[in-house]
């Protein structure tokens, strides 16, 4: 890795950040800066509050008064079939889009439709999409460390040197995402599994209190799969997750018997309960389960 390829996707990485923000004054007019729309609430033991949510295209209700609620330190799984809603409610989580009506709410104090999309990222809100996106041409170290420092709350200057407490940020983050041998490997070389442990990583570096995971296993080999389950149920407690996904035997590994998992169909919750119970629910098996 050349220092100026490091420093063109640096630059790249801050416009980007800087975009996101919507902010014409320059790249430090947003840093530092308290959030105008205060600090969530957990104190209720809420993470995640949606009622009533309805998301409509052309008529065609894509979430139909959807309701369910995270609590805070809550890892919970959400299954459902093709169609069934689960992108569109990430969707209006994120700020992406916006319901015809219902109520979302971070905490028990912020309303997510009041926010914009880099608001609520901002606020504590973390999406991991289905497909990795890293940048391949810098190695694992780098990666890890472009997303430490876009976070508005530490940063001082991309180009500034590690503080030996971001240097063990970052050591404690390889450890945690099965990395630490490859730190200095470009992330272009790592496998599928890999990336998306390093994307993981490189939201987790901004300290998110609810991430959202949008089929992390998907085209992991089960080795991959058993590992990603363990790092999840490591961040349980710690952080809020709301986990998509379709692998059920993941789904098992993360609710351990004794999570809830939430059953989506046509816009709204069918089911919700242990996964033993969904599984054998008629209603769950016709659906999506049995076919
Ligand atoms: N922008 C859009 N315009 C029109 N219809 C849409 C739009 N986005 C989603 N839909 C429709 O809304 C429904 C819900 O889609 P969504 O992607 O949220 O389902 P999903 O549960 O995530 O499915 P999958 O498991 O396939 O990812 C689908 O019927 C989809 O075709």
């Amino acid at each position: 890795m050349t220092p100026d390829l490091m420093e063109d996707r640096a630059r790249a990485y801050a416009a980007h950040q800087q975009k996101l923000a919507g902010g014409s004054g320059g790249r430090a007019a947003g840093f530092g800066r308290p959030m105008a729309h205060g600090v969530p609430d957990f104190a209720k033991g809420v993470a995640l509050y949606v009622e009533d949510v309805t998301v409509s295209f052309d008529g065609f209700k894509a979430l139909n008064a959807l309701s369910l609620s995270i609590d805070v330190g809550e890892l919970r799984c959400v299954i459902g079939p093709n169609g069934a809603g689960k992108t569109t409610m990430m969707d209006v989580i994120t700020g992406k889009t916006a319901p015809d009506q219902g109520q979302v709410f971070f905490g028990s104090n912020i309303d997510l439709l009041r926010l914009r999309e880099n608001e609520i990222a901002q606020i504590g809100i973390g999406r991991k999409f289905q497909k990795p996106t890293v940048y391949e041409e810098l190695s694992v170290f780098e990666n890890l460390e472009l997303a430490l420092k876009a976070d508005r709350r530490v940063r001082a200057s991309l180009f500034s040197r590690l503080s030996g407490e971001q240097l063990d940020r970052i050591g404690a983050m390889l450890e945690r995402i099965h990395l630490k041998p490859s730190a200095q490997r470009l992330a272009g070389l790592l496998s599928h599994g890999q990336k998306q442990w390093l994307e993981i990583g490189m939201l987790l570096m901004q300290d998110p209190k609810l991430l959202l995971l949008d089929e992390p296993v998907a085209g992991m080999t089960d080795e991959e799969t058993e590992r990603t389950a363990e790092l999840f149920l490591s961040l349980a407690g710690e952080h809020s997750l709301m986990v998509v996904e379709h692998d059920m035997k993941f789904v098992d590994q993360l609710t351990q018997g004794r999570r809830q998992v939430t059953v989506l169909h046509e816009g709204r919750v069918l089911a919700e309960g242990l996964l033993s119970q969904v599984q054998n629910d008629e209603r769950v098996v016709e659906v999506y389960l049995g076919r």
